[in-house]
């Protein structure tokens, strides 16, 4: 059998998100988000689920961390609710939430594990959307001022900030596909708010070296795309599948500038972009960390017509999980391959990959080794990335509890951690204790 051992210093975590957990969405002052608004609206989310209540951890924290101490991790992703500080978006703080924050950190920092903070994790002041969201310049305004907010209250305390999570799906999946909140279907606005959600960033970032302490980052996520066949048409059409998550997010970050076969792409379907001038400079100001956020890919080939890009995501028999994405880890080593080939050596921490299975507790247990065999193939797809030079400084799971998985409710569940969405029982499944004793060992067996 192999071992697969990593850097004694590597770091291991676990992720999750304010709107997915924490519930309590009327309490403590917070103010209304757009996926309180989206997932009230019948036909938007499986079952008419909604994150009213979720996983309560809004008043089980304590408990969480508890568990994220047995489980011996290191690092904690979570989010911020905008709306919980901020419950107009700009303008008056709500202190009931700065406090909630400051407890709940002090609680991560009190058990030896470190806060990474994620600003925006999808959750915007339903308020500003009134006045339009992220297609509104002004947002980016009240982005920057939320985040300057963030690192003064938080110096000392969080030292790991990540700004927008995954702003593929912040501006595509919920503007063009119309899958997430607030559910447009407008690939001009779509492309506008890919934009606007870069220059918040950039100012987030510019405020951060003014302000904060630490280290800031962004969190794309990317889907790998493994041409059907060596035909130029199949490979280009791939090119252009993977630049949707990668190079249109990662260029203007990492070179100042967007990737001109995209920018083309758009322009011949009567796609724009407004670039106000310092746009570019704020947006590609040097960041220090880059969290990577991968699940799956897919095999495409070439169709005139087919989607956005003459591209057909054909099925060759892949496993899937439950929630129906392939299981392809090849495409976890190569996505990261070519991120050392085109950024450099920027410091990368995997700050979500796990998978979707919905076993249920059985005799007080919960045999998920289906996500076992995933984290497995998928941990030796990171580690074959790390000793081919990928500088990896760590790794977060998706997720430590199972939780509101957005459109997809509550029926795809994700976490080491089951919990019983009527009793808000937690259950430790299999997974956990197999997570708990590589964190121990630093290697596994293959
Ligand atoms: N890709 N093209 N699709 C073509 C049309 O598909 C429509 C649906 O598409 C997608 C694509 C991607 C996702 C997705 C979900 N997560 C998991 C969350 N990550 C952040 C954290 O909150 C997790 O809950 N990551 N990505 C969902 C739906």
């Amino acid at each position: 059998m192999a071992i697969i051992k990593f850097p004694e210093h590597f770091k291991w975590g676990a992720a999750t998100a304010a709107y997915q957990i924490e519930g309590a969405v009327k309490e403590g002052g917070r103010g209304e988000s757009i996926w309180d608004r989206f997932s009230h609206t019948p036909g938007k989310v499986i079952n008419g689920d909604n994150g009213d209540i979720a996983c309560d951890s809004y008043h089980l924290y304590r408990e969480d961390i508890a568990l994220m101490k047995d489980l011996g991790i290191s690092v904690y992703r979570f989010s911020i609710s905008w709306p919980r500080i901020f419950p107009e978006g700009i303008g008056k703080v709500n202190e009931e939430g700065v406090k909630y924050y400051h407890d709940f950190v002090d609680e991560l920092l009190h058990n030896g594990i470190e806060p990474m903070c994620t600003l925006y994790h999808w959750d915007l002041p339903q308020a500003l959307q009134d006045k339009g969201g992220w297609a509104n310049r002004e947002t980016i305004e009240a982005f920057g001022q939320y985040a300057s907010f963030m690192f003064q209250e938080f110096k000392g305390k969080i030292s790991k900030w990540l700004t927008i999570n995954e702003p593929w799906c912040v501006s595509f999946l919920s503007n063009y596909l119309g899958a997430h909140a607030p559910g447009n279907k407008d690939l001009q606005l779509a492309t506008t708010i890919s934009h606007h959600l870069l220059v918040a960033h950039g100012l987030a970032v510019s405020q951060f070296r003014k302000i904060g302490e630490g280290e800031i980052g962004f969190a794309p996520n990317l889907e790998w795309l493994e041409p059907f066949s060596n035909k130029e048409e199949d490979i280009q059409a791939c090119n252009r599948g993977i630049a949707w998550f990668i190079e249109w997010f990662m260029d203007p970050v990492f070179h100042g500038k967007y990737p001109e076969f995209l920018l083309d792409w758009f322009k011949d379907k009567g796609v724009t972009l407004s670039i106000d001038e310092g746009d570019m400079e704020q947006i590609s100001q040097p960041i220090d960390i880059l969290g990577i956020n991968y699940y799956t890919g897919s095999v495409g080939r070439y169709k005139e017509g087919e989607g956005l890009f003459d591209l057909e995501p054909i099925d060759i028999g892949y496993a899937k999980t439950d929630i129906g994405w392939n299981i392809y880890p090849e495409g976890f080593y190569k996505a990261l391959h070519k991120l050392k080939v085109q950024y450099g050596d920027i410091p990368i921490y995997i700050t979500e990959n796990g998978a979707c299975y919905n076993d249920e507790v059985e005799n007080g247990e919960v045999k998920d080794t289906r996500r076992i065999e995933y984290l497995k193939q998928h941990l030796i797809s990171l580690k074959r990335a790390i000793d081919s030079g990928v500088n990896i400084q760590g790794y977060l799971t998706w997720s430590l509890l199972d939780n509101f998985e957005w459109a997809e409710g509550y029926d795809m569940r994700f976490g080491l951690i089951h919990i019983n969405f009527k009793t808000l029982a937690r259950t430790k499944k299999d997974s956990y204790f197999w997570y708990k004793q590589m964190i121990g060992n630093t290697w596994f067996e293959r």
